[in-house]
């Protein structure tokens, strides 16, 4: 097997094995905890442009298979891994982890000290990173990294081009697509919503007239504040129709209301991740993937109040408006991968729109 390293922009050089392709590319380098559910990583939009460390030691095994993806392809810049199983076994396993790599030309590596490098980003925070082949400089590597302003325009790559519907018998429901997981959709069909999926440059007048009963803000990749447009829009929904914003759209939803977002050191990333609701003192298992989180300072001038709360770090993990039908979690109540504790959520907006209604409030 072939040789392949994993520089960082603080000069330490990881060599390991040849996973997927050789081909180098650049990426913030973050990590994920979950112990299953790498498919759903590779494939869910918010990870475009990173390379993503998987901290546990085997991965590969169940092989990969469409069903579980999360989108329609990876967006992955590389991956991590301790070992990769090259011989999958799972009766739905259509390819192995090495073959689905190299198919997207996406490079990976494996072979390497996961705890150390892992250990790294939580002391140093998330570090800009390439994976290459062995015979590119190191050196020359780093100079490069050190020079490369992470991008910002990630929402734009994986935003849904043109509108689309998923027609139910129940409410009717926007889904603004800022690179949104599929089960954030599922979800939705689930609750036999009519649905219509727009683009995240989608305007509120143009929301607005497809009169929904609510709207949903997708997860997406990227500082929600690279998105002014998203952000204007989410401003002028606010009190014309429920909203409910998941991840990225909880942290849209914040700076619509005037709150700040700031970048976290090295993120929430994993399946495992305990929340406490505060409301009803309960907690839960979540699955998490941000790096940013909403400033709990900045809240003071603004009309919303905080319903959950991240046991580890104590930051913010949900928001509700204290005047309009708008609440927001920065966890994956969609799950995939991780736990369904917080499944509820989307049936809390479901009673949301019925109240709504019920109340006979009369949208401008
Ligand atoms: N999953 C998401 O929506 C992530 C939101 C945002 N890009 C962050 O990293 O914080």
């Amino acid at each position: 097997m072939s040789k392949q390293q994993l520089i960082l922009e603080n000069g330490t050089v990881f060599v390991g094995e040849q996973l997927g392709s050789s081909n180098g590319m650049k990426g913030e380098v973050v990590f994920n905890t979950g112990m299953t559910g790498y498919q759903e990583i590779m494939t869910d939009p918010s990870y475009f442009g990173q390379i993503v460390v998987l901290t546990y030691p085997l991965i590969g095994n169940y092989g990969i298979n469409r069903s579980d993806f999360e989108s329609k392809a990876p967006f992955i810049s590389g991956l991590v891994v301790r070992e990769a199983q090259d011989v999958p076994s799972h009766w739905r396993s259509e390819q192995s982890l090495d073959a689905f790599l190299k198919s997207y030309d996406i490079p990976a590596i494996q072979g390497i000290d996961t705890r150390k490098l892992t250990k790294m980003i939580r002391e140093y925070g998330t570090l800009r990173g390439k994976i290459c082949s062995m015979d590119v400089d190191a050196s020359e590597v780093v100079k490069e990294l050190n020079k490369w302003e992470l991008p910002t325009h990630q929402v734009s790559q994986v935003t849904t081009k043109m509108s689309y519907t998923s027609p139910g018998q129940g409410r009717r429901i926007v889904l603004v697509d800022f690179g949104m997981k599929k089960g954030i959709l599922r979800e939705c069909v689930r609750r036999g919503f009519d649905i219509t999926v727009v683009p995240a440059t989608t305007g509120a007048e143009e929301i607005l007239n497809l009169q929904p009963d609510g709207v949903i803000l997708s997860n997406g990749p990227g500082d929600p504040k690279s998105v002014p447009d998203a952000i204007q829009m989410v401003r002028e929904l606010l009190g014309k129709t429920p909203i409910f914003g998941i991840c990225l759209g909880h942290q849209l939803l914040a700076l619509a209301c005037g709150a700040n977002t700031e970048k976290m050191r090295f993120g929430h990333r994993g399946s495992n991740h305990p929340v406490k609701d505060l409301e009803t003192g309960q907690f839960m298992l979540t699955s998490q993937n941000h790096g940013y989180t909403v400033d709990e300072k900045s809240l003071e001038l603004t009309q919303l109040s905080v319903t959950h709360l991240a046991i580890n770090d104590q930051t913010i993990e949900g928001l509700k408006h204290r005047d309009y039908p708008a609440f927001s979690v920065q966890f994956h109540p969609e799950a995939s991968p991780g736990p369904e504790d917080s499944n509820p959520l989307f049936d809390k907006f479901q009673q949301m729109i019925e109240q709504t209604k019920k109340a006979g409030v009369q949208f401008a």
